[in-house]
């Protein structure tokens, strides 16, 4: 069986997969500060609670873009799996996809494999939009061409920060759509600006981002707020929240 895990800024997302179909997944936070030993426990038990061993594993890739997690993850593929993982950077991937970034090193692994799974998924122009701890844009050209793109403050983050710092505004959990874009109290205010903010943010990026391709690429999103913000967004047309773990088994056969 393949593993593949993403470490994000807030999520670590695991996948096993068997030949090519997705047998299980989770979902945890990412922790900056375990240790090998730790991580080896966890991922025992939610492997255990799903009938799954350790020793069915015989590939390991990972794409992460926290970087106190590489040494860890590393050290337990090897003491607890006896495999070399193999992490997904620009020189990894160079076979699938030419990183035309000015430092192709610089680019998160996230970011490359959602285009990786993206293109070969559509076979086109495309713009990913990932909303994660950043939301981040990507452009990729009809010859499935990574071109870079833009990162932007994180639906979640973003709206931390504005609670933090504004006194007298109450914590919106509930992150919903309004009926109409002029709230007329504080918490429909706020999810006015915090939904359809975000919406005009993807549609008035996408459209700058078109204009600079010269192309009319498709957009696909995905990330955990992808539904929410896609249900008011014009320019996404399609939502798809398997991506990354797609782009990491399509990136597994490569390597
Ligand atoms: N289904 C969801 N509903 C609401 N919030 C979510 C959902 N999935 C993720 N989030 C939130 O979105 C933010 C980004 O999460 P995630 O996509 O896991 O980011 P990353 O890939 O950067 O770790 C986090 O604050 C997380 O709590
Ligand atoms: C832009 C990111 C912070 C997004 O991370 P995420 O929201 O998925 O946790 C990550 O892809 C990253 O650290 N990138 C390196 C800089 C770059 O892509 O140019
Ligand atoms: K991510």
């Amino acid at each position: 069986m393949l593993l593949v895990i993403d470490v994000g800024n807030t999520n670590t997302v695991i996948g096993v997969y068997k030949d090519e179909t997705l047998a299980q997944d989770w979902r945890i936070r990412t922790v900056r500060e375990t240790t090998a030993d730790e991580f080896n426990i966890l991922a025992r038990a939610l492997f255990a609670d799903k009938g799954i061993q350790l020793t069915d594993i015989s590939k390991v890739v990972i794409s992460s873009v926290v970087p106190s997690s590489v040494r860890i993850l590393h050290a337990f593929c090897e003491r607890y799996l006896g495999l070399t993982p193999l992490w997904v950077n620009a020189a990894s991937v160079k076979k699938l996809m030419p990183i035309l970034y000015s430092n192709p090193n610089e680019v998160g692994a996230d970011r490359i494999v959602n285009a990786v799974a993206a293109y070969e998924k559509y076979k086109k122009a495309l713009i990913i939009i990932d909303f994660g701890t950043a939301t981040t844009f990507d452009a990729i050209t009809e010859k499935g061409e990574y071109l870079g793109g833009a990162i932007c403050p994180g639906v979640v983050i973003s709206s931390d920060a504005l609670f933090q710092r504004a006194s007298r505004l109450p914590r919106v959990e509930m992150l919903k759509a309004p009926d109409r874009v002029i709230g007329d109290d504080t918490i429909e205010s706020i999810q006015s600006g915090i939904i359809f903010g975000n919406a005009a943010m993807v549609d008035g990026m996408v459209d700058r981002m078109k204009q600079e391709m010269n192309t009319t690429p498709m957009i696909i999103a995905t990330g955990g707020l992808a539904p929410l913000i896609a249900e008011v967004s014009n320019a996404i047309e399609s939502v798809d929240l398997a991506l990354t773990l797609e782009g990491l088994k399509i990136i597994s056969r490569a390597l």
